[in-house]
């Protein structure tokens, strides 16, 4: 059986983030990917040095063409750039009755450029989060989402519960990399919390790791696990990708998407 994974979102020229770390996301895990490009970035793990949007009816025929013959198992969402973008990408979803909707709510690059105008946020919270199965916005993003601000692990929580009460996401996972301490990961999903945590590496390597986690959710999705493992799952690979860094690049590198497959074969 082949599991399909679709990711819609921006071009990271430094392969480290955007569509670059969905796909190798996607094949360290086995699953076929495919991509619609939102937007391409001149970026390097020093910053981003240019945004180029692609017009939307350049989005809109990409994700038509792959739910047409390909079919989509699983998508998530990254970089979306501009109100337009998210209210076709929404459209497009329910058009194609896309159920396994992830959605990274990617709003500032680690290096402080802004991926999403302000003016898509309403778009956002209105148009996109309905259409989730999950939401993973980090601790800025969520404090943007929900408008209050989160300084410990029951604001974390109060704001997954929020997301998915007040917005209609399935779920939400709250991700703590901004948090100092563990970095430890809040689910909600709809019924209960659970916490993920792991070991905090002190590395300057972490650009990517949204994109990574979200796009390891999705490919989990695709293959029909459980929300649970899913997260689970991303969160043992996301762990592994830092824990075992390139050291590349001299501002924010990437993450090593190699390592998670590496250390299953070492089990097997
Ligand atoms: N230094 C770190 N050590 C271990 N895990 C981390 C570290 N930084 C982030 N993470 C984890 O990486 C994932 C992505 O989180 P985060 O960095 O908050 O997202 P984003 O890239 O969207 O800002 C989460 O599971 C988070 O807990
Ligand atoms: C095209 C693109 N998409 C997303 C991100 C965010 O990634 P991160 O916040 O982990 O640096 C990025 N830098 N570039």
């Amino acid at each position: 059986m082949t599991y399909k994974a679709l990711t819609i979102a921006g071009s990271d020229s430094g392969g480290g983030a955007g569509i670059q770390a969905d796909l190798k996301t996607f094949q360290m895990l086995e699953v076929y990917g495919m991509s619609a490009l939102t937007a391409v970035t001149a970026q390097n793990t020093l910053g981003v040095h240019g945004i180029y949007d692609i017009p939307l009816d350049g989005i809109a025929k990409q994700i038509d063409a792959v739910f047409e013959d390909l079919g989509v198992d699983a998508a998530k969402t990254g970089m979306l750039s501009q109100p337009q973008v998210i209210e076709l990408v929404a459209e497009r979803v329910r058009a194609h009755g896309l159920k396994r909707l992830v959605v990274d709510p990617v709003m500032i690059a680690k290096g402080g450029a802004s991926l999403l105008a302000e003016s898509a946020q309403d778009a956002l919270r209105e148009k996109l989060l309905p259409l989730a199965a999950v939401v993973t916005p980090n601790i800025p993003e969520a404090e943007v989402i929900t408008g209050k601000k989160i300084a410990m692990l029951d604001e974390m929580k109060e704001a997954a519960m929020y997301i998915v009460k007040q917005f209609g996401a399935a779920a939400a996972v709250v991700k703590g990399g901004h948090s100092e301490g563990a970095p430890t990961d809040v689910l909600y999903d709809g019924e209960q919390f659970h916490l993920l945590t792991a070991e905090r590496y002190a590395t300057r390597h972490t650009h990517g790791t949204g994109c990574t986690f979200s796009a390891a959710i999705t490919a989990e999705l695709a293959k029909g696990r459980t929300l649970l493992d899913a997260v689970h799952t991303a969160k043992r690979f996301i762990t592994l990708a830092i824990s075992e860094e390139l050291g590349i690049g001299a501002g924010h590198g990437p993450t090593n998407h190699w390592a998670y497959w590496r250390a299953e074969q070492v089990k097997k």
